[in-house]
């Protein structure tokens, strides 16, 4: 998407430099600033630390850092270290292992001399069909918004609300969320978009810098907002992102989105979720026993970053000195609180069989594996 007039991508390979370029999220919305990723460590900091996030576009870095780790050395030894290391640094989101399993399945069967460019060759493909998958998912939730606008007056936007960053940031590009906000834009359909802040990350400062700069109109409101927002009739649907969802159909995201579904429920508000199918973990039934919830550090709770009144980032904290910070980064939605999961193959029910009738070559291959 576009950034003051120019298309980036929230990474991509510089031919010249030989090296991976991505957008430091750390920043943003104040700063833009990019960053090349040259080391094994400097891969593994840049997703612990958060400079690149987002489910889809964690994938997409460790499928790079498994490209730098065969050119460095393609044995088999040390692509099997370069997984675990890469592996261990955030637990939730499942396409991270995705891409990394699919880096080794595809590299060890080959001749090593001929690893390093088919690696990077992978990476870029990985890039390139997270992209495509989101437009797509981009294009199956148009339907469900035109809908929806179909029944308004003329000129009243369709209200959506969104939790987190779900974003062409947190993806190579479109998003997932917000792919299908884009393209109803885009295609005419007015549009108004309700943003959580997210606590403690505040990746709605992110989705709002998004959304402001592709001229979307939308409001950023506190995390506790949303349910009195649904109970006024002020919300037509929800559409969240998701970092992890188990093949029946539960979602695992943001932490605070359990809590938007249970309230979108009560009030009748249907509640979407868009779903790259890396993002499946076909080998998990039950999302709240069987996923891993990532605990971040506490500072990121008890402190804040934002623009200070002097016009530079700054720090503060917010609670007094010593009082401890609980930080679990991600909840679970089971699947009844899901409306539908908006995928690149169309909108199925949260459902094991609604999974598998649109993915049939996938979960099969994951029950024999
Ligand atoms: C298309 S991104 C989907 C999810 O990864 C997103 O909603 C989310 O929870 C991101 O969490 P983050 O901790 O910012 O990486």
């Amino acid at each position: 998407m576009k950034v003051n007039g120019t298309h980036y991508r929230s990474l991509w390979w510089d031919d010249d430099k030989a090296a991976l370029q991505i957008i430091d999220q750390r920043w943003l919305p104040h700063e833009f600033r990019i960053q090349q990723v040259d080391t094994l460590q400097d891969f593994a900091d840049a997703i612990v630390e958060m400079r690149v996030r987002g489910a889809p576009l964690i994938g997409a870095t460790a499928a790079y850092g498994m490209a730098l780790a065969a050119k460095i050395d393609p044995s088999n030894a040390h692509l099997d270290t370069a997984w675990e290391f890469l592996d261990k640094t955030r637990p939730t989101a499942i396409n991270l292992r995705w891409a990394l399993n699919r880096c080794r399945a595809h590299l060890l069967p080959l001749p090593e001399a001929d690893r390093p460019a088919a690696a990077l060759k992978l990476a870029h493909e990985i890039s390139d069909e997270d992209v495509g998958i989101n437009h797509s998912i981009g294009q199956n939730g148009l339907e469900i918004i035109r809908k929806i606008a179909a029944g308004k007056k003329d000129g009243e936007p369709v209200r959506i609300l969104t939790h987190c960053n779900a974003g062409w940031i947190a993806t190579v590009d479109w998003g997932t969320a917000t792919s299908p906000m884009y393209q109803a834009h885009d295609a005419g359909i007015p549009i108004h978009v309700w943003v959580d802040e997210t606590r403690p990350r505040n990746q709605g400062a992110l989705t709002s810098w998004e959304l402001g700069s592709h001229g979307i109109p939308h409001t950023y409101i506190t995390d506790n907002a949303g349910g009195h927002l649904m109970q006024h009739g002020l919300v037509d649907m929800v559409i969240v992102g998701t970092d992890r969802t188990t093949r029946r159909g539960d979602v695992c995201n943001k932490i605070g989105t359990y809590l938007k579904a249970l309230a979108a429920k009560a009030n009748n508000v249907p509640f979407y979720v868009a779903l790259p199918s890396p993002t499946i973990d076909w080998t998990v039934d039950d999302g709240v026993a069987e996923i891993p919830i990532e605990e971040r550090q506490e500072r990121e709770v008890t402190h804040i970053q934002g623009l200070t009144d002097d016009g530079k980032i700054g720090v503060v904290q917010v609670t007094p000195v010593g009082t401890p910070g609980g930080n679990p980064a991600f909840d679970v939605t089971p699947n009844h609180l899901v409306t539908g999961l908006i995928t690149e193959r169309g909108v199925c029910e949260a459902s094991a069989e609604g999974l598998a009738a649109l993915f049939p070559d996938l979960s099969g291959i994951a029950k024999s594996a």
